[in-house]
């Protein structure tokens, strides 16, 4: 493991894709890295889908569904950061030594990767329309590789870079903010009545359409806890404590809260679900900068994650170590022909599961370490990431992601009512946690650990 991680570092400088980022190189502070995923937080996604939601299921649904969305993926990201903070690991790392076994990690990391592979596609098509709309003579396939080729090098020169693209853009990005806001409060309202009041022909407050505003959280909610990970991982040490709460908390506020919030009132109004569409209206030429800038700042942080999921499942499998950029490119270039081929809108089946399997595997990463590691005292104190010392599977997080994640996504597509489909995610998240503890107890912990660490600090240990 020591080559392969002085390997990737000689590479690309300040990736540590392979292994935990060493104590003295957490040097990160925490406005700095709330900021970088504040990429995410901005997304004109989350005006989609506060419009839909409220114009669909009225804007009270809409609203609590956002509350719900906020506690629940704050919890699971305030942990999660917790552990990557005080680990040095993301969750891909953290999965090996925390339940799964590293060739049981890479199941995760795969499916993660192609989750950001996904993700770039259809946050990277949101800018080709947005863009083909005022120039139509352009080919969408010449936006495709434009855009698509240009969120490579943003991507070349890891953390640091990114952290200084999203600190520059954020103040544009809230500069064009307030220009819509101010824009859509002078356009007179389709609605007449308040926006908290509206509520379509034949839908009431709570009941069906509360679930399917849950539903729809679900899907993305899972992603968001998971990749705060990516970043807390470079933490300074004594920002832990405000730290964790900001990384893990303050942009599920941000997302669902203020963007979505938005978006219920920009949907209400102007009597439009379709943010391409309203931004362009209030904005103009303006709105389609808008929409791009936001679009590069998400994307460049899906291919981040994306190639760092890629580096860690190809070490591990495959002992393919060509450095993080590699993945980079392999990451955006999978993303465009996902483009290319038109696929982006035939992954509906696999959303719905990865909505399902994002939320259970953070519910078996905080299971374990709360529950497992910390009050039944089973497995190792601390995360281990090398090869050398971790069994290949550990059946405590594998099974329990297998089981859950299977049966969730069933219920997720409707094959077990109408209560469970909207509510799949978090039964399945919930399922996996008892499984995790269930397992974890019934082969004792035999599988966390195939030989003891002993050069890991103290300060490092979680239990
Ligand atoms: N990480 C991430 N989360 C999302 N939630 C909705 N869209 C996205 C996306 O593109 N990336």
């Amino acid at each position: 493991m020591g080559s392969v991680q002085s390997a990737n570092q000689a590479n690309t400088g300040d990736d540590y894709s392979l292994d935990r980022v060493p104590r003295d190189k957490r040097n990160m502070g925490w406005l700095s890295i709330t900021n970088i995923t504040f990429g995410i937080a901005t997304a004109i996604f989350y005006f989609q889908m506060g419009s839909v939601m409220a114009l669909q299921f009225g804007a009270v649904n809409a609203i609590i569904s956002a509350i719900y969305a906020i506690i629940v993926a704050g919890i699971l990201g305030t942990f999660i950061a917790y552990l990557s903070a005080k680990s040095g690991m993301n969750v891909n790392l953290l999965s090996r030594g925390g339940g799964f076994g590293y060739i049981g990690a890479s199941l995760t990391s795969f499916i993660y990767a192609t989750n950001f592979i996904m993700y770039c596609a259809l946050e990277g098509m949101i800018l080709v329309a947005a863009v083909h709309e005022f120039f139509p003579a352009i080919p969408e396939w010449v936006l495709i590789i434009i855009f698509g080729t240009a969120v490579i090098p943003l991507n070349w020169f890891g953390i640091k870079q990114l952290d200084k693209l999203q600190k520059w853009s954020l103040p544009l990005f809230f500069v064009f903010l307030v220009a819509a806001i101010v824009m859509a409060a002078m356009t007179p309202s389709v609605y007449e009545g308040s926006f908290w009041s509206y509520m379509p022909e034949g839908v009431q407050v709570g009941g069906t359409a509360l679930l399917l505003c849950i539903g729809m959280q679900h899907g993305i909610m899972g992603l968001t806890p998971l990749l705060a990970s990516d970043y807390a991982r470079f933490l300074k040490p004594k920002d832990m404590k405000i730290g964790i709460f900001a990384i893990g908390f303050i942009p599920q506020i941000f997302c669902f809260g203020v963007m979505g919030g938005l978006g219920i009132w920009f949907g209400v109004r102007l009597g439009e679900p379709n943010p391409g569409v309203y931004i362009v209206m209030l904005l103009g030429i303006w709105g389609a900068l808008f929409t791009m800038l936001t679009q590069i700042r998400i994307n460049i942080t899906n291919i981040y994650s994306g190639s760092l999921s890629l580096s860690t499942f190809f070490e591990n499998v495959f002992k393919f170590v060509p450095g993080r950029r590699f993945w980079v490119v392999i990451t955006g270039v999978s993303a465009m022909i996902l483009m290319l081929g038109g696929i982006v809108n035939h992954l509906e089946l696999v959303m719905t599961f990865q909505g399902v399997f994002l939320m259970t595997w953070a519910a078996i990463l905080v299971a374990d370490a709360v529950i497992v590691k910390k009050m039944l005292k089973i497995g190792p104190r601390y995360y281990e990431a090398r090869q050398d010392n971790l069994f290949k599977w550990n059946p405590v997080g594998v099974a329990s992601l297998l089981i859950a994640s299977s049966l969730g996504t069933i219920a997720a597509v409707g094959l077990m009512g109408e209560f469970l489909q909207s509510t799949a995610a978090f039964f399945a998240a919930i399922l996996a946690a008892l499984l995790t503890v269930g397992l974890a107890i019934a082969t004792k912990g035999k599988y966390y650990i195939k030989q003891d660490a002993k050069d890991i600090e103290t300060e490092d240990y979680i239990a």
